[in-house]
């Protein structure tokens, strides 16, 4: 089983995604994740981009992580210097070599290009620090030139060349054809670098591997320039789904996501491939179905949730069946039989054609209203009063008065914003760890009167979820509603399953 290297640049080609600037104190927090997830080295910047880049490289490199830290830098001294300056493992140093980006940027002869790359190879050797060599675009350049810089730059005692497809134009057969070729000409171990511009990232780096790539160069959910990296965690669970070992430990996959999603504020899609909120979640029917019996049936069966992080879940909506509305019903406790069953189905699907994003709690209430259930004198959380105080010379504070299982309580809490106080004032009121998973507004209506609706998941410390909707004129208040609610529910459901 060949073992594949994991060169991570989420820290330097991932911030160059527009819209992303990490301030030192989040890339290390990202470095010591990545060191945790297991990757080989982290390419921390590009340490003569800014005062901030090389001091952010310094301190990564000097945290004592397990991985190599390396550092981009033109074949120019000045980068290097900085680069070196930076206490980094690794100088990754680039020239372009493709005609359009030399006609357009460094205009050099092909003899230049080849000596300022040999020397720049030989001057960060002559510091005693690793090389990796890129020929920018080089699924744009010619292969005899290709194969000449390559080769010039091995000889000048290179430990690792990387083959960049910069625009992400390589499809896997060409690329894999390309790798081959370069691997049959070269000593040094291969690295591959690629854009996702076709939505063939993932699949060109794996083209690459079978083709003898020794190490994969990725970034955390995909980021990255224009449409980004080859994301790490498609790549390594494919690499695994397809018998290659890596030393990433895979479940810290779903953890590494979301911490990066949340320091650069880049927002995953749902669907994004095993990290997105719904890489394991079943909606329909007929997969519900067969999930609820053995997962493999739709599911890539290979990688579980677990392995990831990550957790299988079966949700309510239009698409849903008998089996999975029974299942979900039967976990929180209520007894349900055929045709009782059928008109809740019927109610779920009713909502559902009506556009509406079906929530748990529309689920239980719709069960409720069938099977004759009251609800009210079993809440957990009955709330007297609730104030919430915000502007611009007060810190956020919300204060709740409520009974909680029959005992009165009042708590308070300060928060970044009004929301947010009022989320705290209701972990508080409980007692209990408490996690707002996903919290979703939007205006239904125009205007600064418009209504707003709010989606929101909790989650209780055992990872129990539940979700919930409410609406109204007050944001605050219909934030605070739709927790209240949700909380309330997971709780009924948690004392109905003891
Ligand atoms: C494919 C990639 O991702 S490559 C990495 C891209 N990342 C970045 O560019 C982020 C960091 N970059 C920066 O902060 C700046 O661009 C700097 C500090 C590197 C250079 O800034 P400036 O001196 O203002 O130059 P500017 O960015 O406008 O232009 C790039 C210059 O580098 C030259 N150049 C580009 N690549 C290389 C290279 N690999 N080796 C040598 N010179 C190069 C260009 O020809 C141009 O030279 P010129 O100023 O003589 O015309
Ligand atoms: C510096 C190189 C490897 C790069 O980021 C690219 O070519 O996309």
């Amino acid at each position: 089983m060949r073992t594949i290297k994991v060169f991570d640049t989420t820290l330097r080609d991932g911030e160059q995604m527009p819209g992303v600037s990490l301030p030192v104190n989040y890339k290390i927090q990202i470095a010591k994740q990545l060191d945790k997830l297991g990757v080989d080295v982290i390419e921390a910047g590009f340490p003569s981009a800014s005062k901030g880049e090389f001091e952010a490289v310094k301190e990564i490199a000097n945290l004592g992580l397990n991985a190599k830290i390396c550092g981009l830098a033109r074949v120019v001294k000045k980068d290097i210097d900085q680069a070196i300056k930076a206490d980094v493992d690794i100088v990754h140093v680039f020239i372009p070599t493709s005609k359009i980006q030399v006609e357009h940027t460094i205009k050099k002869t092909p003899d230049e290009i080849v000596q300022l790359s040999v020397d720049a190879v030989e001057y960060v050797k002559s510091h005693g620090v690793e090389c990796m060599f890129s020929a920018m675009d080089a699924t744009r350049t010619e292969m005899d030139f290709l194969k000449r810089i390559y080769k010039a730059v091995e000889e000048a005692g290179v430990d690792i060349i990387n083959v960049p497809d910069t625009v992400g134009i390589a499809t896997p057969f060409r690329f894999y054809d390309m790798i081959k070729k370069l691997k049959e000409h070269l000593n040094v171990p291969i690295d591959v670098h690629c854009h996702n511009d076709f939505g063939l990232a993932t699949a060109n780096t794996y083209a690459a591997v079978l083709a003898g790539a020794d190490e994969v160069q990725v970034t955390v959910n995909g980021l990255g320039e224009r449409a980004g990296n080859a994301p790490l965690e498609e790549v390594v669970a494919l690499l695994y789904a397809e018998g290659f070992k890596t030393n990433i430990r895979m479940e810290y996959l779903v953890e590494t996501s979301r911490l990066v999603e949340r320091l650069t504020g880049v927002k995953m899609p749902p669907n994004k491939p095993i990290v997105g909120e719904n890489a394991f979640s079943h909606e329909s029917g007929i997969h519900a179905h067969g999930v609820l019996k053995d997962a493999r049936t739709f599911e890539p069966g290979i990688i579980t949730p677990e392995m990831v992080g990550h957790k299988r879940r079966i949700v309510v909506g239009k698409h849903a069946g008998r089996h999975q509305i029974k299942k979900i019903l039967e976990d929180a406790g209520y007894v349900v039989d055929d045709e009782k069953l059928s008109i809740i189905v019927q109610k779920v699907k009713e909502l559902g054609d009506k556009g509406k994003k079906v929530t748990d709690l529309d689920l239980f209430a719709i069960a409720e209203s069938v099977l004759g259930e009251v609800s009210e004198k079993d809440r957990i959380i009955n709330v007297d009063e609730v104030t919430v105080l915000t502007g611009n010379k007060i810190t956020p504070t919300a204060v709740i008065n409520a009974e909680v299982e029959g005992e009165r309580k009042v708590t308070s809490a300060i928060g970044v914003g009004p929301v947010d106080a009022t989320f705290k004032a209701v972990t508080e009121l409980l007692g209990r760890k408490i996690k707002i998973t996903e919290f979703r507004l939007d205006a239904i209506t125009g205007g600064s009167d418009a209504l707003a609706n709010v989606y929101v998941t909790v989650e209780d410390e055992d990872g129990e979820t539940f979700t919930a909707r409410s609406a109204g004129a007050d944001i605050v208040m219909a934030s605070f509603d739709a927790v209240i609610k949700a909380v309330n529910y997971l709780m009924l459901k948690k004392k109905r399953k003891k």
